[in-house]
This record gives C-alpha cells, sequence and structure tokens, in this order.
C-alpha cells in the first residue's frame, strides 16, 4: 500500500524533451528561421547542442553552427521569427512522452502537486500546454523569462516553488539535461533524469539522484523514497 505523503510533495518538470517531445517542431521552427539568412537546415541531433537557453541563445547557436555568428541587432528580428512560427504551429507534431498523463493523474490522485520549470519563454510555454489540454495539471508554470534567472540559477527553481505553493524541502525536480540535474543541486532537491530528451551527453554523467527509463517508473514509492534518501544525505 502507498503510504500517504507527509505533506503533499511538488514534483518540478522541465518542458522540452521531459514532458513533451517537441523535437520535430523546434527543429522545424529553427529551420524556418535560419531559412531567412539562407543558412543550411539543422538537425535533430544538432538539436542537442543548441536547444536548453531558450529561443534566442537557440537562434545564436544555430547560425553559429551554419558559421554564420550573428552581428549587432540581427537577433531580434529572428526571434521574433521563431516565435511567429512556432507559435503558429502549436501544437504541430508535439505530444507528450508515453506514460506522461497517466503518470500525472497518479500523482496528482496521492495528492501531490505539479509545475513546470522551463527555460522556453513563457508564452510559449503556457500557450503549448494549453494546446495540448494539460494546463490544469500544474500549479505553476514558469518559463526562461518569468524572473530574472533561469536555470541553472537556483532561484529560477525556487521561484517555481514558491508560486505553486510548495515546499523546497518537498520538491523533486525532473529534467532531461545538464540544466535541469544542475538547478536542483543549486537549490539542494533531488533530481530525476530522463533518457529520451535532447541532452547531448549521457544523463548519467550528470550525475542525477535517479535515471527513469519511462513515465511508469515515476511513482509515489519512488518520489517518497528520494526524498527521504535526500533529507538524510544532506543531514549527514
Ligand atoms: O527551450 C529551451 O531551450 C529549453 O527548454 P527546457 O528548459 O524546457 O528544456
Ligand atoms: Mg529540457
Amino acid at each position: 500500500m502507498t503510504p500517504a505523503p507527509v505533506r503533499p510533495a511538488l514534483i518540478v518538470f522541465d518542458l522540452d524533451g521531459t514532458l513533451l517531445d517537441t523535437h520535430a517542431d523546434l527543429v522545424e521552427s529553427l529551420n524556418h528561421t535560419i531559412a531567412a539568412l539562407s543558412l543550411e537546415p539543422v538537425s535533430y541531433d544538432d538539436l542537442t547542442h543548441l536547444v536548453g537557453q531558450g529561443a534566442r541563445v537557440m537562434i545564436e547557436r544555430a547560425c553559429r553552427l551554419r558559421g554564420h555568428p550573428l552581428e549587432g541587432d540581427a537577433l531580434p528580428a529572428l526571434v521574433e521569427r521563431f516565435v511567429a512560427h512556432y507559435a503558429g504551429n502549436m501544437p504541430g507534431r508535439t505530444e507528450p512522452y508515453p506514460g506522461l498523463v497517466a503518470a500525472m493523474d497518479r500523482l496528482k490522485s496521492a495528492g501531490y502537486r505539479l509545475a513546470v520549470c522551463t527555460n522556453k519563454m513563457e508564452s510559449l510555454a503556457l500557450g503549448l500546454l494549453d494546446k495540448l489540454g494539460l494546463t490544469h495539471y500544474f500549479d505553476a508554470i514558469s518559463g526562461g523569462d518569468t524572473f530574472e534567472y533561469r536555470k541553472p540559477d537556483a532561484r529560477h527553481l525556487t521561484g517555481t516553488v514558491e508560486r505553486a505553493g510548495g515546499d523546497i524541502s518537498r520538491t523533486v525536480m525532473i529534467g532531461d539535461s545538464i540544466n535541469d540535474i544542475a538547478v536542483a543541486r543549486n537549490a539542494a532537491v533531488p533530481s530525476i533524469a530522463v533518457p529520451f530528451g535532447y541532452s547531448d551527453v549521457p544523463v548519467s554523467t550528470l550525475n542525477p539522484d535517479h535515471i527513469i527509463m519511462h513515465f511508469d517508473e515515476l511513482t509515489p514509492e519512488l518520489l517518497e523514497r528520494l526524498l527521504q534518501e535526500y533529507a538524510e544525505k544532506v543531514v549527514v
């Protein structure tokens, strides 16, 4: 039997590559954007090196990758082009990863709160989750431009926890890349990595507290065990 959590814990999810498989739409909108500079398209493999710090950085990195580092004030117009294309296409081919919705239902019924902490622009994150009918699961959704700081800065996560009415000592962060594991470490909360997202290195090398291969593994038992083990580690 599942013991009821002492206080409702908060599970904070990264978005791109963790909650949602967004890669096809990100690559498509990015290629539409750099086509304005007549640059060759990037591939999914390239995406793992480009994504992670939001659209601005992704566009800058893609241009550099294609031998065209941006100069002067070229970036804002490209960001606008990206956002218009991406927002206009939503939800496109984006889908929740297998087992996610069942896992969120399971956690909600066990009393857990859920939130999103993504470096994607807040408006794009909100729009996308809304189009997929997932907004109601979350007590807070914060993006890369919600605060003046973003992952891996601890305050992006602590600010999200605060907005969700959570307790930092009963929070677990789940993500696919270095920023997610680092923000968890910086905010002193346990982390879970998923290997199916966009990390450019194997997630085991990021030293998360735990790795799940599929959302079926995301259970109240696992979360309570991680919180317990983490609390004991911190005390020692
Ligand atoms: O959009 C990005 O660059 C990163 O988004 P994520 O933080 O949800 O992975
Ligand atoms: Mg991610």
